[in-house]
């Protein structure tokens, strides 16, 4: 029997849910509100997203979710506190939570190391207190890698300011998952209508706006050895690599983009891989193989906001060899989020 490790696994505690139901009675203009509204202060007329009941999958291990991965054949689950995280907090109340959710999942991985393992949070508003966290959840939560849900208050990574954060992650050699959550204020624009505001369209520009500015703005210059892992199939990436890389190249030579030491699709291939969540299409899939190699491609379900069955029937059936079959279901888990 193959191994069968997932790896963007959605889970949430009682008390982030507590407090993005009250960020979304407040002020904040953030996208995400409608999502967060409607997952963690549903209306009373269940209509909206509150219609998907995310919650209580969030909130589940044992009850449904364990015994639907027994069914399958799924061995583990690797868990992160799902999209926005506690980035839509203040910076005391985002430090704090994330040591709580941190260690609420080493728990749950403690008590099933077969079966969980888990992604640490972490607060970029306070980045130096975040980099302690992330040294702390590797360290002596023994967790196996980072969860980011892309930008922080309209911020990216490429700003210097949160380098610390990226210094902490390359040298304890612990994996940034960089994960969707509805566009910045400053990118929402047209992104809001017609339910584009997630994961038919906003979560994918986020993204790739996202790395594309890290990789153009040279941080794998500054930090070689940091690797990122995005879900969706590369977020588009990989279909579009030959014209970013051409135009970023041009870019460079008129002046109109820093200079890098490598290209754009040098970065994409050595400081990034990618997983298959919610892109459950074989000629994707294998694109993408061959695009970036075997190496830099994962499995993972998106749960529960994708089903568990037809993830595993989609990977069952994929047009893959044996070796390659492995590979995506737990070889490359394995090496790059350390789980024995
Ligand atoms: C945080 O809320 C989410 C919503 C959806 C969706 O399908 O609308 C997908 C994800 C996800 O891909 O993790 C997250
Ligand atoms: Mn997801």
């Amino acid at each position: 029997k193959m191994r069968k490790i997932a790896t963007e696994e959605a889970w949430t505690i009682p008390e982030v849910a507590a407090a993005l139901r009250d960020v979304s009675r407040g002020p904040s203009q953030s996208l995400d509100k409608l999502l967060v509204g409607g997952i963690y202060d549903p209306p009373a007329d269940a209509s909206g997203y509150s219609a998907m009941n995310f919650l209580d999958g969030l909130l589940d291990i044992e009850e449904k979710r364990l015994p639907e991965m027994d069914a399958l054949g799924v061995d583990m689950h690797l868990l992160s506190l799902t999209a926005p995280g506690v980035q839509m907090f203040d910076a005391d109340t985002a430090t704090d939570l994330a040591a709580l959710a941190n260690d609420r999942l080493a728990e749950v991985c403690r008590k099933r190391p077969d079966r969980f393992s888990g992604l640490a949070s972490f607060a970029p508003q306070s980045p130096k207190r975040a980099a302690k966290e992330m040294e702390r959840a590797i360290n002596e939560l023994k967790l196996n890698g980072f969860i980011l849900n892309s930008h922080t208050h309209g911020e990216y990574l490429d700003d210097p300011k949160y380098w610390p954060c990226l210094e902490a992650a390359e040298a304890l050699d612990a994996c940034i998952y960089i994960h969707p959550r509805a566009a910045s204020d400053t990118l929402k624009g047209p992104l809001q209508d017609y339910g584009m505001d997630s994961a038919m369209w906003g979560y994918g520009v986020e993204v790739g706006t996202h790395v594309v500015r890290m990789m153009a703005g040279g941080v794998f210059d500054a930090f070689p050895k940091l690797k990122i892992c995005i879900g969706h199939m590369g977020e588009a990436i990989p279909f579009w690599i030959w014209r970013i890389n051409f135009m970023n190249s041009r870019a460079q030579k008129i002046g109109r983009a820093p200079k890098t030491k490598l290209s754009i699709a040098e970065y994409f291939q050595q400081n990034f891989v990618v997983t298959t969540s919610g892109v459950e299409d074989p000629l994707a899939l294998r694109y993408t193989i061959d695009k970036i190699g075997i190496d830099n491609v994962l499995w993972s379900i998106d749960y529960p906001y994708q089903p568990q069955k037809p993830a595993v029937d989609f990977m069952d059936a994929a047009p893959v060899t044996e070796a390659e079959r492995h590979a995506l279901y737990h070889g490359n888990a394995e090496r790059i989020f350390h789980i024995a």
